[in-house]
């Protein structure tokens, strides 16, 4: 069995940093993955992947060659890569009992309706892939609780927040956990000499826990535009009725300076892609004579 995680969110939640956080992590607990870039447009990798879509198409010749802009590109990009699917087929190669990490692009279209990235994981499963997503939304949300739950204020309708991590996880239908990144920048501060610390952090955590496991009611939280605008607090009505009979959305913080919730992380990625259920169990021969301890007599 073989297991493969997209690493999905929308542009700089902080993907390739948490590809490249959890190969070192995978590395430093003995374990082994390989970096998958799915990115045409990427440019500069801390971890260098060791399969890379740009090997086979980049969006940079796609957009020069056929005049493309970098939206249509993108899906162009895409839609050669699965033509071309034995390309990756051969990149892959024999790999087995790894994680594959796959550092997705940032637009959000992809994940939220295009069938592209279903047919993509599709074909994983039917080459012996167990496939789950992350979806990581950058802590940084929660300071607007609209942007939080539901779309830019824009006049185009863009899902963001709670409402894009539901369309993608509808859209895709696979196991998925969705991930509060750079808690780093929410959590610090702790050592503080002011005496309110204390409590303000508890306070904070409390508040926290409501994005968390997402409570719509943020949304109807008196703020003077609801009173100001009737359809604006109706659109945010039907928005949490709709979460309150869907609630498929819960996050869990990651704090990427700290390897005991790195370690949460990929647990909870063990989990949902029942890693290793399948595998015999070892016989004594495989184990080596460390793996008992000294017998005391
Ligand atoms: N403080 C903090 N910054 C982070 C963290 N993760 C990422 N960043 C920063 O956020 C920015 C975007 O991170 P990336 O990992 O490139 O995000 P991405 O999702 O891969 O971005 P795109 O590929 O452009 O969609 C970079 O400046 C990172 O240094 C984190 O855990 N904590
Ligand atoms: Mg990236």
């Amino acid at each position: 069995m073989r297991y493969a995680v997209l690493v999905t969110g929308p542009a700089g939640s902080g993907k390739s940093t948490f590809c490249s956080s959890m190969m070192t992590h995978l590395q430093a607990s003995r374990r082994t993955g390989h970096l998958m870039n799915l990115d045409p447009a990427a440019e500069y990798f801390e971890y260098e992947p060791s399969i890379d879509i740009r090997e086979l198409i980049s969006l940079e010749d796609t957009m020069n060659e056929l005049d493309y802009g970098p939206n249509g590109g993108l899906i162009y990009c895409f839609e050669y890569l699965l033509q071309n699917i034995d390309w990756l087929d051969e990149e892959l190669g024999e790999y087995e009992e790894d994680y594959l990490l796959i550092d997705c692009p940032g637009q959000i279209e992809l994940y939220t309706h295009h069938p592209l990235l279903p047919s993509l994981v599709k074909h994983l499963n039917q080459i012996g892939f167990r496939t789950c997503a992350v979806y990581l939304l950058e802590s940084q949300f929660i300071e607007d609780r609209y942007k939080f739950f539901r779309l830019y204020t824009t006049s185009v309708f863009k899902p963001s927040g709670v409402l894009s991590a539901m369309s993608a996880m509808v859209n895709l239908e696979i196991p998925w956990i969705n991930i509060l990144s750079k808690m780093d920048l929410i959590t610090g501060g702790g050592d503080s000499d002011d005496p309110n610390a204390a409590r303000n952090g508890l306070r904070k955590k409390r508040d926290i826990q409501r994005y968390l496991e997402p409570d719509p009611m943020l949304l109807l939280g008196g703020n003077e535009e609801t009173n100001s605008n009737m359809r604006f607090h109706t659109l945010n009505k039907a928005i949490v009725q709709l979460i309150e009979d869907h609630p498929l959305v819960q996050f869990l913080p990651l704090d990427l300076t700290n390897t005991d919730s790195l370690e949460n992380a990929l647990s909870h990625i063990d989990h949902v892609v029942q890693y290793g259920e399948d595998e015999e169990p070892k016989e004594p021969k495989d184990l080596d004579e460390g793996d008992f301890p000294e017998e005391t007599e």
